[in-house]
């Protein structure tokens, strides 16, 4: 895992080694109940982000909430078509809108900078003012069963502004937000996983994800069993770069520690791939998983619940290969990505590179992004390494 060690010891909050000791920190707080004992960077690195982190904690809980609302009420009318006929809903831009009002209103004294999906260009078109009408109530709802911001109600100019702040084109210099408002559009219209996906960029690196996964089993989906009893789905994974991984369940705020899978016999190990065959090449992966020898059968989930599957062990493998001409998004990647180095996983494209966020709205990388621990990564990359020379010989 790459880490800005000399951009984090530069932040100028901190100058002191007593500061770290003087102020309260929750995830210190987390470590010391799980008993582990942070390093001093590693503190330095947690504390630079509490505030950033209560806030993306904040805002990915009620967008959750917005989402949940939606997914149970969903009729066909609340699916539009982008230009692309990726699926788009009400809940996309709910959940965009609240996201980035509730940043803004926990940090405003900080410059805001947000990369995220979706724009409101549709909502602007003749036709359209119904649908943002109902956004606009959907989200003052949610802020309103919070409790949240009681001073002021949204007008639907407001929810587009919200919106439309997701422009930013991020970049190696400073900080932006990195949100997908639904990552897995289709396994949320499916009723299946998806995930609220947010990260924060300083100086090109991911220093905090959160990743809100409503429909994910709290026990482990080991074994492909992702749906459970009503009342136990729904978790909230969260990192801070060098404070580790942390989920705890929607409704509550007690936190457990994760760590990646240490299985390194790959014939004990399971690996997670795209439900969406058009997402990912289903082909390579299995090929890849023979040569190595893994034995049980692909679990197959919808978006980046992968990465929070993962972070906790419930399988130790992740391949992702999408189709020639894909380019990868920042926002589908950041929040996982963090969630799993934090707890103690490696993600490289195909080729072994670590992941560069800082290049704009779009992940640069050679053919396909690949996940596991760091005892499998060598077996792992050289099975990605033979498999795909094989597919190109046998076109
Ligand atoms: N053709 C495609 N190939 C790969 N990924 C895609 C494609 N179309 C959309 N996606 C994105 O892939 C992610 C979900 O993939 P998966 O669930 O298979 O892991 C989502 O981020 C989804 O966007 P979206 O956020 O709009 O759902
Ligand atoms: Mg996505
Ligand atoms: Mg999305
Ligand atoms: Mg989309």
């Amino acid at each position: 895992m790459s880490i800005n060690f000399v951009s984090i010891i530069a932040k100028p909050k901190i100058t002191t080694t007593t500061n770290l000791f003087l102020v309260s920190s929750p995830l210190l707080f987390l470590s010391n109940k799980t008993k582990t004992k942070p390093s001093i960077l590693t503190a330095f690195s947690s504390m630079s982000y509490d505030k950033e982190l209560s806030a993306a904690k904040k805002a990915a809980s009620l967008a959750a909430r917005l989402c949940q609302k939606v997914q149970k009420a969903i009729l066909q009318s609340d699916v539009q078509s982008k230009s692309d006929k990726s699926p788009v809903t009400v809940a996309d831009y709910g959940s965009q809108a609240l996201v980035s009002y509730v940043l803004q209103r926990e940090l405003p004294s900080e410059l805001f900078s947000l990369v995220a999906e979706e724009d409101s260009e549709d909502l602007r078109k003749d036709g359209a003012q119904e649908t943002l009408e109902r956004i606009t109530k959907l989200v003052n709802d949610i802020l309103a069963s919070d409790g949240s911001y009681s001073d002021s109600t949204l007008s639907t100019d407001d929810v587009v502004k919200a919106i439309d702040c997701g422009k930013s084109e991020g970049g190696s210099r400073g900080r932006h937000w990195v949100l997908d408002p639904i990552d897995g559009t289709k396994g949320f219209l499916r009723g299946d996983q998806y995930a609220i996906a947010l990260a924060l960029l300083d100086e090109g690196t991911v220093v905090l994800g959160v990743l809100a996964c409503p429909n994910l089993p709290l026990t482990s989906i080991a074994g492909g069993s992702q749906h459970s009893l009503p009342g136990e789905v729904g978790c909230l994974f969260f990192s801070v770069v060098g404070g580790g991984t942390y989920v705890h369940s929607l409704d509550s705020s007690s936190a457990v520690k994760v760590q990646v899978s240490s299985i390194d016999n790959p014939e004990e190990a399971s690996f997670f791939e795209s439900y969406e065959a058009a997402h990912s090449m289903h082909d390579l992966s299995s090929s890849i998983a023979k040569k190595l020898g893994v034995k049980a059968p692909p679990v197959r989930i919808d978006s980046q619940a992968k990465y929070g599957a993962l972070s906790r062990g419930d399988g130790v493998i992740y391949l992702r290969f999408p189709h020639k001409g894909y380019r990868e998004k920042i926002w589908d990647h950041a929040a996982g990505y963090i969630v799993v180095a934090e707890a103690g996983g490696v993600v490289t494209d195909a080729a072994g590179n670590p992941l560069d966020f800082s290049k704009g709205r779009y992940l640069d990388l050679d053919t396909g992004i690949i996940v596991t621990n760091q005892k499998l990564m060598p077996s792992l990359l050289k099975a990605v390494r033979e498999s795909i020379e094989e597919k190109v010989s046998s076109l």
